[in-house]
């Protein structure tokens, strides 16, 4: 996909799965994507997720309401899923699978990698990713098995080893500290409890896309 496309669709980058929500994982992405998301993700883990059949359901229905709202719909981790589901589009980790082998089965798809170093950046573009996912920036409690906290460094040493790929931060990230990580170098910011553990989503996604659009400008 284009680069600059995909750069404007980074920039509320929700992520999300049943596991995340206060509410109805519908209601959650409706009023997400209301208050602004650009992009959705999909992402059924942890203790007690959903099982294959409730999980697929779940996936149709919020690939309807992205569908609905004109939003790319991006299932984390499932390639059988989002095969299935003709998804938008994949994201995959260092440990999901080999990447030249992902990228040549669903070459029309949107393909996000996550990444830790420019090593693994420069690797993940080589064998085709059509976006980062770098983090964690600052300290998250969604995930439990990340990498290191690393700040802004990554991003600004991506951006200074003239990386200029489409980049979303990851990890802790909120309203307050949304328009660092752009400053720092990234497109857009990609959020879980930010949105789905918030008392008002819609909010919440307005408020994140304010502070991106802010950073954007300041660049
Ligand atoms: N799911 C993700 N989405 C992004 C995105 F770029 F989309 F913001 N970046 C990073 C991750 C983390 O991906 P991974 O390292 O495989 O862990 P998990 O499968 O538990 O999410
Ligand atoms: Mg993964």
């Amino acid at each position: 996909m284009e680069y600059n496309t995909l750069k404007l669709q980074l920039k509320v980058y929700f992520i999300m799965g049943s596991l995340n929500c206060r509410a109805e994982p519908e209601l959650v992405l409706e009023q997400a994507l209301k208050g602004g998301a650009t992009l959705f993700q999909y992402r059924e883990k942890g203790e007690g997720c959903l099982s294959p059949d409730q999980k697929n359901a779940l996936a149709l229905s919020l690939q309807k309401i992205c569908g609905k709202n004109h939003v790319p719909f991006i299932i984390n981790d499932d390639i059988d899923l989002m095969i299935s589901l003709n998804a938008d589009g994949l994201h995959i980790g260092q440990e999901d699978g080999d990447l030249n082998q992902i990228r040549s089965s669903i070459p029309d798809k949107i393909l996000g990698v996550s990444v830790h170093n420019v090593e693994e950046a420069e690797d993940a573009l080589r064998a085709g990713a059509d976006y980062l996912g770098v983090g964690p920036i600052f300290d998250t409690s969604t995930k439990m098995d990340t990498r290191d906290v690393m700040g802004f460094s990554v991003l600004k040493e991506l951006r200074a080893a003239g990386i200029t790929a489409p980049i979303v931060g990851i990890g802790g990230i909120s309203e307050e500290n949304a328009f660092e990580v752009i400053e720092a170098g990234a497109d857009g910011v990609s959020v879980i409890s930010a949105i789905s553990q918030h008392v008002n989503p819609e909010k919440a996604a307005s408020g994140l896309l304010e502070r991106v659009e802010k950073g954007l400008e300041s660049k």
